[in-house]
């Protein structure tokens, strides 16, 4: 597929259509949306959606606490490496990634020269409520996971911040709301994304 063939809707519908230059790869918090938001993403500028966790546990069919607990954090890490490193060679698409993916340096070096990285913030409240009834992800196991969270949290902020965009979720905007607010950040790059219909 060359670059003009990804343009997705049909100019008969009056839909806006995009061209896609780079990855844009959705960094921050377990529970700030990157997966949700970044499919809805994907799905209105017509590129491919991926999810580094889905990729990993598609390839060892087992789900991420269950390669948390059989192989351990730092297995986890090596494969999450080497999921974003081949994400990357695709074509241009959004990319999820999970929320300590953006720690590791070379995570950072092999978005920053493949992609763009936007970092879906919200605040610990915030997280909370989406994370706190679910049991997917294995670093909130512990006797206070709300404590936890706030550390995780405290100590990550800063690395997020070294992301090249950046779009702020409140309680009240919709999936579809964050979806269109990220696509609208992403139109302040040329460079990343242009309508080819403006
Ligand atoms: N803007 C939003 N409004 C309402 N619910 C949301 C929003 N973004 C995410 N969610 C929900 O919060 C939970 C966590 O979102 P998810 O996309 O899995 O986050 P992440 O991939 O960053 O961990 C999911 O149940 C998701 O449907
Ligand atoms: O924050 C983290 O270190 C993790 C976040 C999870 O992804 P989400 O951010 O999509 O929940 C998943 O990769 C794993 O549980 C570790
Ligand atoms: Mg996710």
């Amino acid at each position: 597929m060359n670059e003009f063939e990804q343009t997705p809707a049909d100019p008969a519908s009056g839909k806006p259509q995009y061209r896609l230059k780079k990855s844009v790869v959705l960094v921050g918090m377990m529970g700030a949306g990157k997966t949700a938001v970044g499919r809805a993403l994907a799905a209105k500028l017509g590129v491919p959606f991926l999810d580094s966790d889905h990729e990993i546990e598609a390839a060892a069919n087992l789900t991420v606490p269950e390669i948390f607990a059989r192989d351990g954090e730092p297995f986890f890490r090596k494969r999450e490496t080497e999921v974003i490193a081949r994400l990357l060679e695709e074509q241009p698409g959004i990319l999820s990634t999970g929320g300590g993916a953006f720690l590791a340096q070379e995570n950072r070096d092999l978005i920053s020269a493949k992609g763009v990285s936007v970092w879906l913030e919200a605040d610990v409240d915030l997280i909370w409520n989406r994370v706190r009834h679910r049991n997917t992800r294995p670093l909130l196991r512990s006797n206070n996971p709300r404590k936890t969270l706030q550390e995780i949290f405290t100590a990550r902020v800063p690395i997020y911040k070294l992301a090249n965009l950046s779009t702020t979720s409140k309680p009240d905007l919709s999936v579809e709301k964050m979806a269109s607010k990220v696509l609208d950040t992403l139109l302040s790059r040329p460079d990343v994304l242009e309508r080819t219909d403006a």
